[in-house]
């Protein structure tokens, strides 16, 4: 009361759901736990020996959090140290004006008609290359496709080819560097998660031992790949002058404008930009087209529906090969499939692809709730456990159910972004939205016109490897069936031996 504390009114702070160590035993299932802590309270806090984390699934905490009082939650001191090996100053790790002038730049390049039509371009070429190698090593005799692993490989490759313009190769197997910088950095990913919850990670990297050995070796390769990119870049730009001008990949614009601006940024800079770019679309995108794959094949009715969709938006001529199938893909088309959009939206309801997301309190504050924060508290918003909660989404919370995106006329219709939280929300909103629905859609496009999916082991479920994006854990082994008439696939056959897959005999 007032007058045992002295006339100050105490403080409710969110529920103790538990301790650090809690989390570390669950750490596995890190996000299914916090559902179930979720499901208890909307908002509490795990105590750990230095600060609070507070977690929460209200809406209304969330708008707080990320618009209303955005300058109060930032990055932080610790996330900043927590990731700097990895993304350094990259735009995912720094706030204030370091924050504010990569917002700028990147918005400004995100926006040009430039990117949009070189990157739609790349994502058409990729997903032919998808479909041609889908076929090549798969379709023959029912053999099994790890799709988890062929969009991986395809994603990196396009992002490569748009921030980059380097042809990576990852997907056709043809460099070793590529596959191994993969593999570096989602080992490293996933060391960046668990040194938020191991409080003696910094004596470990000082002592250089166990986990932290293995990310400073992780590191290394993904640094030696990096700025070999960058100093192939710079060599060309001074081989080719006035062809590189037209260049249309980020990394080259980026070139550009040092040239204009000597000193603006250094190959350090460039390396985080580069990385920031790589984790915010490549693990993001391919996660959750993994995702969507996997509910496809849960849920036949509704691969059935995006396939009839995609049939309507372009062409219903059975004959089209895959070489002349994506030119069917334009912008309009596109904007017809409002029920692939609910799809995909469906499948970052239920598997977002940055699922738990952490804020750092600069000043005591109070939720709108009425829960208390302290400065240092970690604060998060939680995108898995929201999409499961049922006082957001109903009864069917967690069903796969893409009609809950649509009106009566099959318009997509959107949620509030601090209900729906996959892409953040606020003056952070995710930058590359607009690029990876499109992405999304024109490589689902491709794959459901020519495959229908099924999985390999038709009871199998799969899991997610703890990480700072839901990535699956392990391969998605699917059964491709080609529903196209014969003309088309000898045509996509044709293709399928361009990229090196063998499908003789196949039909
Ligand atoms: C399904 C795909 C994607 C999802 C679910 C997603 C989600 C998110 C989320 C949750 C954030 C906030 C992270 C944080 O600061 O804590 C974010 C930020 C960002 N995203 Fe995405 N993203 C996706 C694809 C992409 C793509 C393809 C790009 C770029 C091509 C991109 C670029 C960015 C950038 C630059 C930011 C930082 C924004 C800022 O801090 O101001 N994202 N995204």
């Amino acid at each position: 009361s007032r007058g045992l504390l002295g006339g100050k009114k105490r403080k409710k702070y969110p529920p103790v759901a538990g301790t650090v160590l809690h989390q570390l035993l669950n750490f596995g299932r890190f996000v299914e736990y916090q559902t179930e802590l979720s499901r208890r309270h909307r908002t509490f806090r795990m105590l750990t020996p230095t600060c609070n984390y507070v977690y929460t699934v209200e809406p209304a905490n969330v708008e707080h959090i990320l618009k209303t009082n955005f300058a109060n939650y930032g990055k932080g001191p610790m996330t900043h140290a927590v990731m700097e090996d990895l993304l350094g100053d990259g735009i995912f790790n720094v706030d204030g004006a370091m924050w504010r002038q990569q917002r700028k730049v990147a918005s400004l390049e995100f926006s040009t008609r430039v990117l949009r039509d070189y990157s739609s371009a790349v994502f058409r070429d990729t997903a032919a290359e998808l479909a041609g190698i889908i076929l090549g090593a798969a379709a023959e005799e029912g053999e099994r496709v790890d799709l988890h692993d062929l969009l991986m490989r395809s994603t990196l490759d396009s992002f490569f080819k748009v921030g980059f313009g380097v042809n990576l190769g990852v997907l056709s197997g043809s460099t070793k560097e590529g596959a191994a910088f993969a593999r570096a950095f989602d080992d490293a990913s996933e060391q960046v998660l668990y040194r938020f919850f191991d409080l003696l990670w910094k004596v470990k990297r000082f002592l250089n031992v166990s986990s932290e050995a293995a990310m400073k070796k992780s590191v290394r390769t993904i640094n030696d790949f990096v700025y070999a990119v960058i100093d192939r870049k710079i060599e060309q730009m001074s081989r080719e002058q006035h062809e590189f001008a037209k260049k249309e990949d980020i990394l080259s614009r980026f070139l550009l404008e040092r040239e204009r601006d000597l000193g603006c940024f250094d190959n350090k800079y460039l390396r985080d930009i580069i990385l920031n770019f790589v984790i915010a679309g490549r693990d993001t995108t391919s996660g959750t087209l993994s995702w969507f794959f996997y509910m496809l094949c849960k849920n036949p009715r509704v691969q059935e529906k995006v396939a009839q969709e995609v049939r309507n938006a372009t062409t219903g001529d059975d004959d089209v090969g895959v070489q002349d199938f994506p030119a069917f893909l334009t912008e309009d088309a596109i904007n017809k499939m409002q029920y692939l959009h609910a799809a995909l939206t469906e499948t970052l309801r239920l598997y977002p692809g940055v699922p738990i997301d952490v804020k750092y309190c600069f000043s005591d504050d109070t939720l709108p709730d009425g829960h208390a924060v302290n400065k240092g508290d970690m604060v998060n918003y939680q995108p898995y456990p929201m999409g499961r909660m049922k006082f957001l989404w109903g009864n069917d919370a967690e069903e796969f159910r893409p009609e809950r995106w649509l009106d009566d006329a099959g318009v997509f219709v959107p949620e509030s972004n601090f209900k729906f939280t996959a892409f953040q929300a606020g003056p952070r909103i995710c930058l590359g939205k607009e690029f990876a629905y499109r992405q999304m859609k024109i490589v689902s496009a491709v794959l459901v016109y020519f495959f229908r999916f099924e999985m390999w082991d038709i009871d199998s479920t799969v899991g997610y490897r703890p990480m700072l994006t839901l990535k699956m854990d392990g391969p998605l082994y699917l059964r491709a069936f080609c529903p196209v008439k014969l003309h088309a696939i000898s045509k996509l056959k044709t293709l399928s031996s361009t990229f090196g897959g063998d499908s003789d005999g196949w039909v």
